[in-house]
Parts: structure tokens; sequence; C-alpha cells
């Protein structure tokens, strides 16, 4: 379990985070939400010892031996040799030699869907391809804990899967993973908890499950050349062309607009369940759309 009690940090005059209270459980895919700017990093660098100057108090498996992986924002890859020596190096700096480290290096090569370009130089990878290594750098030790910082940042579908199905396989190891990422979707469809962090501070943390049942409003979408009389009196939003109408009893509501559109002859180009997401509990929170704070 990695504990944060009362983490602050500053640079200068920047409060980059304030009185961060955070429990993280051993063995869960947790996820760290936020614009830019928001602290993630600054929190992950605490967490991975890069950072030693802060306030407050971390606690990771009760002060007892752990190994973990970071993997940086930033590429952190020597270009002019290959794959193999860079791979080599990280094992090296991880204290594994002979069999060992040949095994994990194979290992890590099949996981990140490099092991045909393993004898290339990193300068005529890809920017994906890139990405990929450096996360295998991170796990060539198998560690315990494993500390993504925007892994899909600027990646290709191709690698974009492969980090996924490396996180999956991670989290079927009972791996602690610590994740930031702008994507929600991300978020929502791999961590088991999230925390989302704004201007330097948590704002909300709990199951995925959790924050989608506390924040989101149930309702249905109607979209199309739908007559006014038949949204009338209606709790409704404008969303992309069509309509969010709110209701608590979802199901009825988009049964009654099915029947009225069916006697109208009228056929919506779309007519749905609202799937609740995160994206619209950070919305909730902070009145603010998560990526129009994003430059990538
Ligand atoms: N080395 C530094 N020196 C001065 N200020 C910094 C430094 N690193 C980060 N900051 C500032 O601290 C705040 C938090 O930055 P941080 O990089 O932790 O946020 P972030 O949520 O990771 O953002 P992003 O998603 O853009 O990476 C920002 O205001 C940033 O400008």
């Amino acid at each position: 379990m990695i504990e944060l009690k009362n983490v602050s940090k500053k640079y200068g005059s920047i409060s980059a985070l304030k009185n961060i209270n955070l429990t993280i459980p051993s063995g869960v895919c947790f996820g760290l939400v936020g614009p830019n700017g928001a602290g993630k990093s600054t929190l992950m660098k605490i967490l991975a010892n890069i950072i030693k100057e802060y306030e407050g108090k971390i606690n990771i498996n009760s002060n007892k031996t752990f190994s973990m992986g970071y993997t940086p924002q930033d590429i952190c890859l020597e270009e002019t040799i290959t794959a193999s020596a860079n791979l080599k190096f990280y094992g090296m700096v991880y204290g594994l030699k002979g069999k060992k480290l040949s095994e994990r290096q194979e290992i890590i090569f099949k996981d990140m869907g490099l092991t045909e370009r393993k004898t290339s130089k990193v300068k005529t990878y890809s920017g994906g391809m890139k990405r990929r290594l450096n996360i295998g750098c991170a796990l060539i030790h198998e560690p315990e804990i494993v500390i993504l910082d925007e892994p899909t940042v600027g990646v290709d579908p191709q690698s974009r899967r492969h980090i996924f199905e490396l996180i999956k396989k991670l989290k079927k190891q009972g791996k602690t993973i610590i994740y930031t990422s702008h994507y929600m979707e991300e978020i929502e469809s791999l961590c088991d908890q999230v925390a989302f962090i704004d201007k330097g501070e948590i704002i909300e943390q709990g199951t995925i499950n959790e924050l989608l049942h506390r924040y989101s409003q149930p309702g249905i979408y109607i979209k199309g050349d739908i007559p006014e009389l038949l949204l009338q009196g209606e709790s409704k939003v404008e969303k992309d062309g069509g309509w969010v109408i709110q209701t608590d009893t979802p199901l009825e509501t988009l049964a009654k607009f099915a029947n009225q559109c069916t006697k109208k002859e009228i056929v919506p180009s779309q007519l749905s369940l609202v799937q609740p997401r995160l994206e619209d509990v950070f919305f909730t929170l902070t009145g603010t759309e998560l990526r129009d704070n994003q430059s990538a």
C-alpha cells in the first residue's frame, strides 16, 4: 500500500502540490487524472524518489523493501545505440545480469511487439516504438510498483494497443500500477480507482463505479429532425446537435420517446441511453473540460 500524507511541493513561488492525501492499495491500477499543470508529474516524481525535497510523508509498503519501475513523460533512451543495448543498460542498472537479463530482454521485446526490431538503432524507431521501449526499460527488473506518466501521449494506435495489453498483463500479475493520462477513456477501461487532481489538489477519488454513480446524471440522447413538441416539458441540454434528456428513469423515457417517434413516424438519427462518463464527473467537479486545457 502507498500512503501519502499532507504532501506538498513548491517550485519557488509555484505551489505544484497542496496537502495531498492519498491511499493507493497494493495490486490496483490507480489512475491520476488532471489537466496540464495540475501536478501529476510532480506527484509521480516524488513517488519515484526523483524529487526528494517536499513536505509531508510517504509510506510505501509499510517501509518494507520494494521494487519500482518509473516511466517519465519524456523519452529517456540513447538513440545512437540499439534498442537491445538500451534495454541491457537499464537491466544492468537494476542489477540484472547473465541469463536472467537475456531472458527478461526477450520477454520485454515480445510484450512490446519489438522483437523484430531489437537490433535496430533507436534513432530509426518511430515515436510510438520509442515510447514502448521506454516503458519496457522500466519493467525489465519485474518491479512490484509501476509508475507510468502519460504512457500513451502522441503514440500511434498500434503502440497504444501494445501498451494497453501490457498494462492488462501487469494487472493480472498483481502489480500496483499508477497511471496518469489526459484520456478519460483509458482511465475508465484500465484503472480500478482514480483520483482527480486540479491546481495541485486532489478534488475527488474513489473507484470508477463509485464516482460514475455519485456524479453522473442519468439520461437519454436524441438526435435528428425532432419536432419541438416532442421535447416540450423535458429537462434537456443541447449536445452535439441533439438533446440530452435528463431523467431518473432513463429506460422508461427511452421507451416513451421510441413510442412517440413510432406513432408520429419520426426516425431519429440517434436515440440511446446516455452512458455515464468520467469526463462528465470531472466537468461536474471543476466546471471545465479536461481537454480544453490540453496543449498536446
Ligand atoms: N521544475 C520545475 N520548475 C518550476 N515549476 C515547475 C517545474 N516542474 C513543474 N512545474 C510547475 O508545477 C506545476 C505542476 O506541474 P506538473 O508538471 O507536475 O503538472 P502535470 O499535471 O504533470 O502537467 P502535464 O500534464 O502538463 O505534464 C505547473 O505549474 C508547472 O509549471
